[in-house]
């Protein structure tokens, strides 16, 4: 798109919008701020470099075969480094402990130590980039159907010292970037068919959660992360969304919202603001599921709209933590982070151009026809020549001009993998 026109439909938009009494300035200045985590794991379907050739486990799946997926710890972050240059504003990475610079040692989960993410941390240094952690469950001989709800102690402690580990890992990232990163916990721990001890497992994963937070570190921020199955697991989940809200609001922890992890009709939305009057802060995976947690692509969609608008309402963004949560092995690994990533921008975006005030003065008054009105109106204002005068703004390509950039980057780098 030609700088004239950008800036041509900025300036109308900013007209437009100043009739309402929004500020489109002050707007840009706020989504500038709205960081996102990039989750590592788009750039190679869940692989890790712990057994390249091994199977995804843990009931996700990575549907596809598109050429060009990361190999090795260079092609992700050369990877990483290629959406990065494309997307208006800072962001962070998130990284899983599978994802370690273990230099070709076979090092056990229980093994990992800060050092084996040192150059990460290198990197995220020289990329101004500020890093997030997961401890992983998934994808490893003791994985099985439980994890640290295992009842076998032997399991249980295995997954145990990751855990620990894996908060020390992430104490590290915060203490030498300078910001606290977020550990989110995850495991998939459930039964296929019914079970009798519903109970046994869940008081097994208290007391494995209890003995992993008695380590205090100062530079993280802990999220658990229900959902409601996974696929051979499909009868009961262990940790699942009550559970988990009940331990993060007896322990003062963040709870994970992945859009995935709910019943189909069920909105990650109208959580926000209970969570947020018990729990300090909140912690997102925005994803896409189809039918079930397919981890698509997110795009804009109401789901991902109802959400931004929630938290900007809320007043809630220095209290979200936004992360992403997909992987699309069907499709050019790049475009998906680069799709997904703006399609949540644009989301936050939208929420913050709404004329918040005024919509509130109407439902106070009554007057809910107006209410109703201005929010439909909202849908069609030019927010999107803003998402483009942020781009420009920000040297990245403007709307659609992504597209030739990464079919270069395919064309010279991922095609040749
Ligand atoms: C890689 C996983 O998707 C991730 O760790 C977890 O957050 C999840 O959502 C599992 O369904
Ligand atoms: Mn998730």
């Amino acid at each position: 798109m030609k700088d004239a026109k950008i800036q041509q439909a900025y300036e109308a938009a900013k007209a437009r919008y100043a009739e309402i009494g929004v500020d489109t300035d002050a707007v840009l200045e706020q989504i500038a701020k709205v960081s996102l985590s990039l989750h590592c794991w788009q750039t190679d379907d869940v692989t890790g470099f712990e057994n390249p050739d091994g199977q995804l486990s843990g009931g996700i799946q990575a549907t596809g075969n598109y050429p060009g997926k990361a190999r090795n710890i260079e092609e992700v972050r050369k990877d990483i480094e290629k959406v990065k240059s494309l997307l208006p504003g800072n962001h962070r990475l998130n990284i899983h402990a599978i994802y370690g610079d273990f230099g070709g040692q076979k090092v056990d989960r229980d093994q990992i130590e800060p050092k084996h993410f040192q150059s990460w941390i290198d990197w995220a240094k020289a990329n101004n980039m500020k890093l997030d952690f997961n401890s992983t469950s998934f994808s490893h001989p003791k994985s099985g159907d439980q994890s640290l709800s295992n009842r076998d102690k032997g399991i249980r402690d295995f997954w145990i010292e990751h855990t620990i580990r894996s908060r020390k890992i992430a104490d590290e990232m915060g203490k030498q970037l300078g910001d606290k990163a977020c550990h989110n916990l995850w495991i998939h721990d459930g039964s296929k068919d019914m079970t009798v001890d519903r109970y046994l497992y869940r008081s097994l994963l208290k007391d494995s959660l209890d003995q992993i937070f008695a380590h205090k570190f100062a530079n993280v921020k802990d999220a658990v992360e229900s959902k409601v199955f996974g696929v051979g697991l499909e009868s009961y989940t262990v940790g699942s969304h009550e559970f988990y809200m009940g331990y993060a609001v007896q322990n003062g922890i963040m709870c994970t919202l992945d859009m995935g992890h709910f019943h189909p009709t069920e909105e990650t939305y109208d959580k926000i603001s209970s969570l947020l009057l018990f729990t300090p802060e909140i912690m997102l995976h925005v994803s896409r599921p189809v039918r079930w947690d397919s981890d698509h692509v997110v795009i804009l969609n109401d789901s991902v709209q109802l959400l931004a608008q929630e938290i900007v309402w809320a007043n809630a963004l220095n209290k979200t933590n936004i992360g992403l949560d997909y992987f699309d092995a069907s499709i050019n690994r790049i475009g998906a982070y680069v799709v997904g990533s703006r399609a949540t921008q644009k989301a936050f975006l939208q929420a913050l151009l709404t004329p918040i005030s005024k919509l509130r003065q109407y439902e106070a008054n009554g007057q809910l026809f107006q209410r109703m009105a201005v929010l439909e109106e909202a849908k069609s204002m030019p927010w999107a020549a803003v998402y483009d005068y942020f781009c420009y703004k920000n040297n990245v390509p403007v709307a659609e001009d992504y597209i030739t950039e990464i079919e270069k980057y395919e064309k010279e780098i991922t095609s040749k993998r």
